[in-house]
């Protein structure tokens, strides 16, 4: 089968001559969940836009389940949902009547059952004959996910479906993201939280000044996590690691007074214990022992931070 998403060394520049995408390629495969994590104006937004055609690329492909955005705009388009970031919803018209008016827009024939399960799953079936300036802010993000659904796509794009909501609503939104995704939808979304890409994601994609940096399994991220460091800070500086501590493969740093050990947390031994010992026979004198977990938060800081002093 072929992707459900395949973009391929797409470029963005802007009228003012800012490159926002700088060939981005990434294939999706039907089923998914991929959260695509970014600083702000890292092209997120760009790159869906450009896929959904609200923006047209400079340059590249993309291809929607087979279809071409551009030669079968169409055929792309009605296979695609989008949330977008803001609310962007008429206050005095019913729930029901914005969704069926969507629905309406791809040119799909009207079908109440469709919408009424869409609107049962998110919980807005209760509602669909009130006024959407009579929802709470939550609710209305339900109503733009409702919207989205509308037509049924197979694929749909989340744009930082939980920038400032709270904690409880977070949940909520993951919830009916799984709910999707056992439905068959693909789901790609964006966002500055760590913990949602941990939450619900299956891929993690980095992006940062207009290119994508790292997309990877959860699964091999969270292994790569697994890492831990045991930082040995001595009460003298060291000239050097001794001969007799050399198979741990220790580096030293803090001006020489910190030995740093790492290790998998996962693996049956750490080796703490005897380096520990070791270091005590070497006669050095231990002034704390500290431990840090690599975090997925780490890694992507590491990813953007590299980025941001090549781009100097
Ligand atoms: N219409 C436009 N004209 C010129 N530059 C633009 C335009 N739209 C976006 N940009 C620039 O392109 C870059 C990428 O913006 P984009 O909105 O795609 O980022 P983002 O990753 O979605 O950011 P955020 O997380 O803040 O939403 C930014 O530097 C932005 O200023």
């Amino acid at each position: 089968m072929p992707p459900i998403l395949d973009i391929s060394e797409l470029r963005k520049s802007y009228s003012d001559g800012f490159e926002a995408l700088k060939g981005v390629s990434l294939q999706i495969e039907a089923g998914e969940i991929i959260a695509l994590l970014g600083p702000n104006g890292a092209g997120k937004t760009t790159l869906i836009s450009t896929v959904c055609g609200i923006t047209t690329a400079t340059s590249g492909t993309v291809a929607v389940g087979g279809y071409d955005i551009i030669r079968d705009f169409r055929a792309a388009r009605s296979m695609i949902g989008l949330v977008p970031q803001e609310i962007n919803l008429e206050p005095f018209e019913k729930v029901i009547n914005t969704v069926r008016f969507s629905r309406g827009l791809f040119g799909r024939a009207p079908d109440d059952a469709a919408l009424e399960r869409i609107l049962r799953q998110l919980s807005l079936w209760d509602k669909r004959n009130n006024q959407i300036r009579e929802l709470s802010g939550g609710m209305k993000r339900r109503v733009l996910i409702a919207k989205a659904l509308s037509h049924e796509p197979r694929l749909l794009f989340l744009d930082e479906p939980t920038a400032g909501v709270d904690v409880e609503l977070r949940k909520d939104m993951w919830e009916i993201v799984e709910g999707l995704k056992a439905d068959g939808v693909t789901i790609v979304l964006t966002t500055h939280y760590i913990e949602e890409a941990e939450a619900i994601a299956d891929r993690v994609g980095v992006i940062a000044k207009g290119e994508l940096l790292l997309v990877e399994d959860k699964e091999s991220l969270m292994a790569r996590m697994g890492q831990k460091q045991l930082d040995v800070q001595l009460s003298e500086p060291l000239a050097d690691v001794p001969k007799a501590l050399h198979k741990y493969n220790l580096t030293l740093c803090d001006n020489n007074r910190t030995l740093t050990y790492s290790y998998d947390t996962r693996a049956e031994r750490t080796g703490i214990t005897k380096l520990l010992s070791d270091v005590s026979a070497a006669g050095l004198v231990l002034r704390d022992v500290v431990t840090r977990q690599s975090s997925l938060e780490d890694i992507f800081v590491g990813l953007v931070h590299d980025d941001k002093e090549g781009a100097q």
